[in-house]
């Protein structure tokens, strides 16, 4: 995950459309090698859509051979409401830059055949060899494009019914009428975003902190759906300061400093200049071997000496393996916090072997399996088959 945090919302979007530009030229489409780009809609990337059109006047980028897929439509809204999707996308972007309207690609919500549209919308991406990079819009209940909470993370192109809080959240484009909003929308799945090469998902304001919090610091969970990008290979989040309100300072600091130490290191949090797979890889891909990796992706790990130093490791005899120490063995005996909770469990951890540091070690494999096993049997007897609901 890179987060990148910006002052405001001019500052990230400006990251962001910077991105954006730099991945298209890198790319270098041609007519039989287009870009392909998923792109959202809402207020947040506004400021990205202008400053993309200021860049195209610039001659800094062409669409000319740039395929778009856009994320989401409500249902039943006519193509020319000004509030359609389809209407802000030409009034932000399309009309203002050199894109074929045959690139363009947007769910219509009006199709007679909605299932059928999801799925020939879904066959089109395909076709096309996937999404290079799809810039992401998030919602303040923390969905991303309209895969509200509870969707199902391997969800694809299909209906979607609207949260209460998103009507109420969007209410503000039907001038505040709760009732005007359409309750059912067409959007890109989860796992359609999943399966882009890129992800950058624009995170504005201090309305979506809880959203992103949730995100980063929390697990994945279908109640917020933004969380999924924690599987993607490649998930860039740009943000403002506000929406970083609810992160802890630590959060914060973290990915200031990886931005920081990347760039006094002469690198940019970048990709490798071409993401040759859309495959998202799993737990049960047999890691690729250093001689079938690519040339540009191969890294060299730096070792554990390094990172800590030499005097952080302890070797055990009968374990070859050097092995980090944990903090507490670093802390001097009689400065270490002499809390009822500690003593406690120290002294339990001290009735095994009389060292005081075993409570350092890894446990041994006999001791896991005196734990795991009674836990198996006890599941055996229950009658439990392993299998979920
Ligand atoms: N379906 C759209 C989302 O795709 C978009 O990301 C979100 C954010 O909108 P805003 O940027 O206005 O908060 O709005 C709607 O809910």
């Amino acid at each position: 995950m890179r987060l990148i945090i910006r002052d405001n919302g001019e500052a990230a979007s400006r990251y962001a459309a910077n991105y954006i530009v730099e991945r298209i030229n890198i790319f270098r489409p041609g007519p039989t090698n287009p870009f392909v780009l998923g792109l959202p809609t809402g207020s947040s990337p506004e400021i990205v859509y202008r400053i993309l059109v200021e860049k195209h006047r610039a001659g800094k980028v062409s669409f000319q051979n740039v395929v778009t897929f856009n994320m989401d439509e409500y249902i039943g809204l006519p193509r020319d409401h000004p509030e359609s999707y389809r209407s802000f996308m030409h009034k932000h972007f399309f009309s203002h830059i050199d894109i074929n309207p045959d690139n363009i690609n947007m769910l219509d919500g009006n199709a007679s055949d909605l299932e059928a549209h999801c799925s020939d919308y879904e066959a089109k991406i395909k076709a096309l060899g996937g999404i290079n990079l799809f810039l992401a819009g998030i919602g303040e209940d923390g969905h991303i494009a309209f895969n509200e909470p509870g969707s199902s993370l391997a969800s694809r192109t299909r209906v979607k019914t609207l949260t209460y809080d998103t009507i109420l959240a969007n209410s503000r484009f039907f001038g505040n009428d709760v009732g005007k909003v359409p309750k059912m929308a067409l959007t890109v799945g989860v796992q359609t975003i999943l399966d882009s090469r890129e992800v950058v998902a624009l995170v504005i304001g201090a309305r979506k902190a809880i959203a992103l919090q949730h995100c980063i610091e929390q697990g994945v969970n279908h109640m917020w759906t933004l969380s999924a990008l924690q599987l993607h290979p490649y998930p860039l989040i740009v943000c403002d300061e506000d929406a970083t309100l609810e992160l802890q300072v630590k959060t914060v600091k973290y990915f200031k400093s990886i931005e920081q130490v990347a760039r006094s290191n002469g690198l940019e949090q970048c990709l490798p200049l071409k993401i040759s797979t859309s495959h998202v890889p799993t737990l049960h891909d047999t890691p690729p071997s250093p001689a079938q990796t690519p040339v540009r992706f191969r890294m060299r790990v730096p070792t554990k000496a390094e990172l800590f130093g030499e005097s952080a490791y302890t070797v055990e005899s009968g374990c070859p393996s050097p092995r980090l120490d944990s903090m507490s063995a670093r802390i001097k005996k009689d400065e270490r916090c002499p809390s009822p909770r500690f003593d406690a469990m120290s002294s339990r951890l001290k009735s095994d072997k009389a060292d005081h540091s075993d409570h350092d070690r890894a446990p041994d494999s006999d001791s896991l399996w005196r734990f795991i096993l009674p836990l198996q049997l006890q599941d055996h007897k229950d009658g439990h088959s392993g299998t979920t609901d």
